[in-house]
């Protein structure tokens, strides 16, 4: 049976909630982690979800900011529907994850310059608004340093920063200050406190730390799935009712028998001496000195906390840590803590359960159906639907996407303009195979070449040179997945259509860049200078790093993670290398490498580039520039070049309906 206090009602002039959620459900495989919530936050109001690890806090947060589907249910957000209207509802939340999502390779300025590109805050505006947020976290000073250096309560405080800068209507903290010291903890909640006044914004927060939730408006207790109380913070102790009073006395057993048999009151025996419970403390305390034939040496009165609400409704206490979602960890919780019994529960006659006496002693309450299956249908109710919130900002146009594919793209280039090492690194392999492998070749073949092998080598290597920064966009995304920062831009209203091509148009950019910086080598090794021939392999670098790309993030929406990644790409993409005719020509090849040459998207990107090549070579070896051929036929350029953008184009679709379709 789950106890709610009545929803205060809606400001005047706000028809509309901030959040209303009715109904909701999340299945897992093997798990329900949400089971059936009902909630309806007002406009301005501050609302805590307050449950032990897995209780289902993070899914339900997950759920209205629209970063994961419910199973069942309906979510409203500022009067849009999440399910109809997702980018409307995103546009009107702000969010603080549980894990930090911020990218420390930017500085903190440029963090929060893309989260405004992300939600199209008016140009003119960014700079003074992240001024503004940066001055509301105490973080002006830190502007332009990298966010790698900061520590974990300056990330959290600059997340806030960032969640704040497209002044949402709501703000979802999930456990906002989990791993943080008190002192930054207490940093960030005067921060938040002070957002509160200066702003009429909606928090709603998920915590396991009961001062935290103490502090709210109103307090939902969740326990395996479900809201099991919901209230102010008073009005939730008041159901509990009584104060625990702590005794030390000259004789505890003494004492605990005379409380129980003359007092009637239950006493628990702890290391610290006695507890019990009384509804009337004062007159129990004068009753304890005057009556009590033991000494009393000190006696405590604590009023009930949140603490003692929960462990009145979910029969554990939340240090206990994680929820029991097994009958056997419910068993190791009751073991650990057995509940106090309340005074209600005292005199509760046989056979009533403890909410029960709660609820018929709390006035106000309102008391939901138990929520076992046969009455789980009564409580689905059907929500018409809401007017949009007045003020909400107009649906987003081409223009707001192609922002936020710039910024994308930009942020890309960023982290390959800061990482000169990884640059390096990965220019050097090809240049091995070049100078190295080619020069030792080359004295193989002086017949059939000799110094030519280096040119015929060329293609192959700047094929190799791009296609390896390509396909690693698909790493990159996993591990922005893993870290976190992926989740930034799913909850942003932009399309995902958008993020995926800001991310591959970044990484062609990327690819082509470093490839292209191989083209320094051209000279050396005898290709001719001419600006016509340097302009073709641009283009079709260009066209192979797209096409490539497109194939990295097709393959990320298949694997979860970026280590299954990295091992799945050196396993592909070396055979597919050498099968390319990158290192050796086709003619040489056996009958079985050949057909399987032909299948492989990268010899076309070689072919075709080594015939470019060949095209501007006075005297190209016919043997090494052999073209690649299916029977008697031979494709032209334009075709091969064709058929890797269409191939590339349509991994791209494939993989847009992958990433539209993920959580
Ligand atoms: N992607 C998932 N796949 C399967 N089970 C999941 C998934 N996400 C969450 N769960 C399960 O759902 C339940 C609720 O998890 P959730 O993360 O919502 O709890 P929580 O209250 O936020 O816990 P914490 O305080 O530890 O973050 C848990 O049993 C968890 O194991």
């Amino acid at each position: 049976m789950t106890l709610r206090h009545a929803s205060p009602p809606l400001p005047a002039g706000s028809a509309v909630p901030a959040i209303r959620a009715v109904g909701l459900r999340k299945r897992y495989a093997d798990v329900t982690a949400v089971d059936g919530i009902d909630l309806t936050v007002a406009p301005g109001e501050s609302f805590a979800f307050l449950g032990a690890n897995g209780a289902g806090k993070t899914t339900t947060i997950a759920m209205l900011c629209t970063l994961t589907a419910p199973s069942s249910g309906r979510i409203e957000i500022a009067g849009h529907d999440a399910r109809t209207d997702p980018a409307g509802a995103r546009r009107s939340i702000g969010l603080v994850f549980q894990e930090a999502t911020l990218d420390g390779d930017l500085t903190a300025a440029e963090n929060l310059r893309f989260h405004a590109d992300l939600y199209d805050v008016p140009s003119a505006q960014v700079p003074a608004r992240i001024d503004e947020a940066l001055a509301v976290v105490g973080l002006t000073g830190h502007r332009d340093r990298l966010v790698r250096a900061f520590s974990g309560g300056m990330r959290r405080r600059l997340e806030i920063a960032r969640a704040l800068l497209h002044r949402p209507r709501v703000l979802f903290l999930d456990e906002p200050t989990v791993g943080l010291d008190p002192q930054a903890r207490a940093q960030v909640w005067h921060h938040l406190r002070q957002i509160r006044r200066s702003r009429r914004i909606t928090l709603f927060l998920t915590t396991h730390y009961l001062d935290e939730a103490d502090q709210c408006d109103r307090v939902a207790i969740i326990d395996g799935g479900r809201i099991v109380a919901e209230g102010s913070p008073a009005q939730l102790k008041s159901v509990v009712g009584a104060d625990r009073i702590d005794l030390r006395t000259a004789d505890d057993a003494a004492a605990a028998r005379l409380l129980r048999d003359r007092f009637g009151l239950p006493v628990t025996a702890g290391p610290r001496g006695l507890s019990l419970r009384a509804a009337d403390s004062t007159r129990v305390l004068r009753r304890l000195f005057t009556e009590l034939d033991v000494a009393v040496y000190e006696a405590k009165v604590v009023p009930p906390t949140l603490d003692d609400v929960f462990l009145h409704y979910t029969g554990h206490r939340i240090q206990d840590g994680t929820s029991p979602a097994s009958a056997a960890s419910q068993q190791a919780d009751a073991l650990a803590a057995p509940p106090v019994p309340s005074p209600e529960d005292a005199m509760r006659p046989a056979g009533v359960p403890p909410s029960a006496s709660g609820a018929a002693r709390s006035g106000g309450l309102t008391c939901d159906p138990p929520s076992g299956p046969r009455h789980r249908k009564r409580r689905t109710r059907v929500v018409p639907p809401s007017p949009r919130a007045p003020g909400a900002p107009e649906a987003r146009g081409w223009r707001a996407e192609l922002r936020a594919l710039r910024m994308i793209w930009r942020r890309e280039i960023l982290h390959f303009a800061r990482d000169r090492t990884g640059t390096a690194v990965s220019l050097l392999q090809p240049l091995l195979f070049l100078f190295i492998f080619g020069a030792g070749v080359a004295g193989l073949l002086p017949a059939s070449g000799g110094p030519a092998y280096q040119l015929f080598l060329f293609s192959g290597i700047l094929v190799m040179a791009a296609q390896g920064p390509a396909v690693a966009v698909g790493s990159s995304m996993l591990w922005e997945r893993q870290n976190g920062f992926l989740r930034e831009m799913l909850v942003s209203p932009v399309r995902r259509g958008t993020l995926l091509m800001g991310k591959c148009l970044g990484g062609t950019t990327v690819a082509t860049c470093q490839a292209a910086i191989l083209l320094a080598a051209a000279a050396p090794i005898g290709v001719p200078f001419h600006l016509g021939l340097y302009a073709l392999l641009l283009v079709e670098i260009a066209l192979t790093a797209l096409a490539m790309t497109a194939v990295g993030v097709l393959a990320a929406g298949l694997v979860r993670r970026p280590q299954t990644f990295g091992t799945a790409l050196t396993v592909v993409m070396a055979p597919l290398t050498f099968l390319s005719g990158a290192m050796f020509p086709f003619a040489a090849m056996p009958g079985w490498m050949a057909a399987l040459a032909l299948i492989n998207p990268l010899s076309y990107a070689v072919d075709g580039m080594r015939r470019t090549v060949a095209a501007f070579l006075p005297d190209p070896p016919a043997q090494l520039f052999q073209q690649l051929s299916v029977g008697p036929w031979h494709p032209s350029v334009p075709l091969e070049w064709g058929a890797i953008t269409v191939g590339g184009l349509l991994c791209l679709a494939a993989a847009a309906r992958r990433f539209s379709r993920s959580d």
